[in-house]
């Protein structure tokens, strides 16, 4: 089997992000949606990327920013990875000269390999939970049986994701990478560097 990224979503604090990377995270989260309680400024995302060390993948979370908003940020910050994960079209997502993953919400009855389909420039997709009126982060895992078993993109598993759950999810799903935001935190926006620990020994343990 082969090896199952992860990126620790909703960092906001410097130290958090280099718990993460010394957790063994590949990858981190920083949402800029100001609705969100792990949403960082500009300026705090700026320190936190200039922190970290080599070849860790910075991703930039945004729900249906306007797109000059957007282009100035990037002017700004240095993110390696877009994440969008609001109703943003293909052509929007692709409007900014990066690589970006498209986040889909998933309910029953949806037709995932067509909705992925729709994202032929994506890098990935990202599957989240469904819950009527939250764009995500919500903290609850879907039916993980719903995912088909193979897509035309990497699959990167999120939603409720915890060091207890996560190593059934990678069997049930076998996701390129998972995403965990309120599962490895002590309160919103918050890191616990043991919940960060354990997530990430049993995603790799899983392998
Ligand atoms: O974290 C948020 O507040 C958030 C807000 C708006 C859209 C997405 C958000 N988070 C992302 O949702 C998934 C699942 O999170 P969780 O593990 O269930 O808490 C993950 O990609 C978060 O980064």
């Amino acid at each position: 089997m082969s090896v199952v990224r992860c990126k620790i979503c909703g960092i906001t604090r410097i130290e958090d992000a280099l718990a993460a990377v010394e957790a063994g995270a590949d990858a981190i989260g920083l949402v800029f949606y100001p609705r969100s309680p792990r949403a960082v400024s500009v300026a705090q995302a700026g320190e936190i990327v200039a922190a970290l060390p080599p070849f860790v993948t910075t991703v930039g979370l945004f729900v249906d920013m306007p797109r000059a908003e957007l282009a100035q940020l990037l002017e700004r910050v240095p993110l390696d990875l877009l994440q969008f994960h609001g109703e943003e079209s293909a052509e929007q997502c692709e409007g900014f000269a990066r690589p970006y993953i498209k986040a889909l919400r998933v309910r029953p009855g949806d037709d995932i390999a067509v909705r992925v389909a729709a994202y032929p420039g994506a890098r990935g997709v990202l599957l989240d939970t469904y819950v009527a009126g939250v764009p995500g982060g919500t903290g609850e895992a879907f039916d993980w049986s719903l995912v088909p078993p193979r897509l035309s993109k990497p699959v990167v598993l999120a939603g409720g994701l915890t060091a207890g759950n996560v190593a059934e999810a990678i069997a049930r799903v076998r996701p390129y990478a998972v995403d965990v935001s309120g599962g490895v935190e002590a309160s919103k926006g918050i890191k616990d560097v043991h919940k960060m620990n354990a997530f990430v020994r049993a995603v790799r343990l899983s392998m």
